[in-house]
C-alpha cells in the first residue's frame, strides 16, 4: 500500500498530475485522464472557457473526471500577466489552487525567476494556494518557499522536450536539501522509465503532458506513465541498494545461503 501525496491540506493516491492540451481528441484526453489515475489536472483558461456552457466538450469533460483542478497561468511572461490570469482561473474555475508560470524564455520557456518569486508573494497574499513551474535552482526554491509556496515544481527538462532530468546533481540538491517539502517533478518528461527515476530519487510525484498527449496511442501511455510512477514510488520506499563499484557475488556460496550483516561487536 503506497503512502498518499500531501499538498495544501489534501490527500492523493495518485502521484501522477496529467495536463489536458495536445491530445487528438477530447474523448481521448478524457480516457487518458481516467486511466492514469490522475486526481488532478492542469488546464489553461486560455483554452477552456467554462462560461460558454454550451459546445465546451473538453471542459466539461475535465470537470466530469472529478480531479482537482489545477488552473496554470501557461504563457505568462510577467508577474502582472500571472496574477491577473490567476485571478480570472479562481473566479471561473471555482478553486485557489494555481499552477504558476511566469515565463522568461522564449527559446526552452525557462521560468523567469525574479517574476514568478514576485508573483508567488502576491498570489499568496491573495490566499492562492500556489504551486510554482520553477527552475531546480536551490536558492529560487527556498525564495519561493519564504514567498509561502508550500509545494515546488522544478522542471525535468524544458517544456515539450521529452529530455527527462537534465540536472540530476541540481534536482538530487533539492531532495537532498529540501526534505520536507513536497517536489513535483513537472515538464520535460518523455518516457515512462525517466518519470520511474524522478520517483525513485524520492520526488513526490510527476506532472507532464506531451509525452502522453503526443504518443501514438495516449491512453495506453498513460496507463503506462501510472505504473511507473507506481513502481518507481514503490521501490523509493522500498530502499534501493546503493550503487558499487566493485562487483560482489549474488550466487550463494556454500555455507552463506542468505546475506548476512556482521555482527558489529564480533564481526563475525
Ligand atoms: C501542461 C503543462 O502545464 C505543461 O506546461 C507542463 O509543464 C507539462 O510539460 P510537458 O508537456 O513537457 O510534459
Amino acid at each position: 500500500m503506497q503512502d498518499k501525496l500531501k499538498i495544501y491540506g489534501r490527500e492523493f493516491s495518485s502521484r501522477f498530475l496529467i495536463g489536458t492540451a495536445l491530445y487528438p481528441s477530447p474523448a481521448i484526453m478524457s480516457e487518458s485522464i481516467a486511466v492514469s489515475g490522475a486526481e488532478i489536472v492542469t488546464l489553461s483558461l486560455r483554452r477552456q472557457n467554462p462560461a460558454q456552457h454550451e459546445g465546451n466538450l473538453v471542459w466539461d469533460l475535465i470537470r466530469q473526471s472529478g480531479c482537482q483542478l489545477l488552473p496554470n497561468t501557461a504563457g505568462c511572461k510577467t508577474a502582472r500577466e500571472a496574477v491577473n490570469l490567476a485571478e480570472m482561473s479562481r473566479e471561473i474555475f471555482r478553486t485557489d489552487w494555481l499552477k504558476l508560470e511566469v515565463i522568461g524564455d522564449d527559446y526552452n520557456l525557462q521560468p523567469d525567476p525574479f517574476g514568478l518569486v514576485e508573483a508567488a508573494a502576491e498570489l499568496v497574499k491573495r490566499g492562492f494556494r500556489v504551486l510554482p513551474y520553477c527552475t531546480d535552482d536551490l536558492v529560487l526554491c527556498q525564495r519561493l518557499l519564504d514567498a509561502g509556496c508550500e509545494v515546488l515544481m522544478p522542471w525535468g527538462a524544458p517544456i515539450g522536450t521529452g529530455q527527462g532530468l537534465l540536472n540530476k546533481y541540481s534536482l538530487e540538491t533539492l531532495r537532498t536539501r529540501l526534505p520536507q517539502v513536497p517536489l513535483i517533478i513537472d515538464a520535460g518528461i518523455g518516457a515512462p522509465s525517466q518519470a520511474a527515476e524522478a520517483m525513485e530519487m524520492g520526488f513526490d510525484a510527476v506532472l507532464l503532458n506531451t509525452a502522453v498527449a503526443k504518443a501514438h496511442d495516449p491512453v495506453a501511455m498513460a496507463r503506462a506513465f501510472r505504473l511507473a510512477i507506481d513502481a518507481g514510488r514503490s521501490a523509493y520506499q522500498a530502499g534501493l541498494m546503493v550503487r558499487q563499484q566493485t562487483a560482489s557475488p549474488s550466487t550463494p556460496t556454500l555455507d552463506m545461503p542468505f546475506w548476512h550483516q556482521a555482527d558489529p561487536l564480533t564481526q563475525e
